[in-house]
């Protein structure tokens, strides 16, 4: 016998939201969207397997997502027990040899396994790699007071379509390797993000990490900013710290074609789902002031 665990009325609002979801799902299929996955909304197990659920729901409706992710709490974690001290200078970790080797270590190993895993285990297929894998990002050193810091510099994103084409999710851990001397780069899983959705031309770049949104000088999320205002806002110092990363890429992916960028609270249950496929949406969302040329382009 079928067993009934809704209430009537439970089942009908949940079949009424699937019948609301109709515009949104044909809108989203094919569509690029890369997700960046933050490390301070990755949180507990439940939080990861409910956030790679989202995932491969999105996979199953018939979008591309891309998953970029960070992880520096887990390289804090990593570094203090090393006895490796760590500062941030404008968002970014200023990075030395002993640090970027325990970055990769984090991110490639733990933080990248721990995502495909969780992925996997939802029921959808993916493939871990870092930037390094068949020169997917290549970078310069973006600073000189940052250390092994790398800028992307050349992007070669056909391994994220062949993979995407395959019906693989690729789960990408930013970590690049140099233009000059194979040396090893930490890169900003904002700025690697931003990167890849602008060299992908993706439909959609959702950034999620610890906050509702980008907040204005009086502490309210603002639901749409221009870069205008971003720029603005960076100058006056009412974006700091690691949103400093998070608004320029998502400046940066915008001018290379992504089409609309969303700074979001991963911590929030099904905050993709939320975002791609409701009324409501969710956090932050930038978008080019420039007109649409080109309709939904499809791939
Ligand atoms: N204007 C702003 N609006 C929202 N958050 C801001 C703003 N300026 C600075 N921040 C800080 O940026 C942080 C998000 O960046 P970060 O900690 O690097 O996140 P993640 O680890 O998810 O990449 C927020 O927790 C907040 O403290
Ligand atoms: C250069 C730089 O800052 N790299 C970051 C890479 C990880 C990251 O971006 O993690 P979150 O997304 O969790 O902040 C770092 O070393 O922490």
């Amino acid at each position: 016998m079928r067993e009934q665990t809704l209430t009537a009325e439970n089942a009908k609002a949940t079949a009424k939201m699937l019948s609301e979801a109709l515009p949104y799902l044909q809108r989203f299929e094919d569509a690029v969207v890369v997700v960046k996955f933050g490390g301070n909304a990755m949180g507990d197990d439940a939080a990861m397997a409910e956030f790679a659920r989202d995932i491969v729901l999105m996979k199953q409706v018939g979008v591309h997502p891309v998953v970029v992710h960070g992880g520096g709490p887990m390289i804090n974690e990593m570094l203090e027990k090393l006895g490796i001290k760590s500062e941030f200078v404008r968002g970014k970790r200023v990075t030395d040899k002993a640090t970027v080797q325990v970055v990769e270590m984090i991110l490639s190993g733990l933080v990248n396994k721990r995502i495909v895993q969780a992925i996997m285990d939802a029921g959808g297929r993916a493939v871990g790699i870092s930037g390094k894998d068949d020169d997917l990002m290549v970078c310069e050193a973006d600073d000189p007071e940052l250390g092994y810091v790398g800028r992307p510099v050349e992007m070669n994103v056909q391994v994220l379509r062949d993979l995407y084409k395959a019906g693989i999710i690729p789960v990408v851990a930013p970590v690049a390797t140099g233009m000059k001397d194979n040396e090893t780069f930490n890169v900003n899983g904002d700025t690697a993000a931003g990167a890849i959705a602008g060299a992908l031309k993706a439909d959609r770049l959702l950034l999620l990490t610890d906050v509702p949104g980008v907040k204005d000088a009086n502490g309210q999320v603002m639901t749409q900013i221009t870069p205008e205002e971003i720029r603005r806002m960076i100058a006056e110092g009412v974006i700091s710290g690691g949103m400093i990363p998070k608004t320029e890429t998502a400046l940066m992916a915008i001018e290379q074609g992504t089409r609309a960028v969303t700074i979001l609270d991963g911590k929030v249950p099904n905050a993709c789902l939320l975002e791609l496929f409701t009324d409501h949406g969710a956090g932050s969302q930038i978008r080019s002031t420039e007109p649409r040329v080109k309709p939904h382009v499809r791939r």
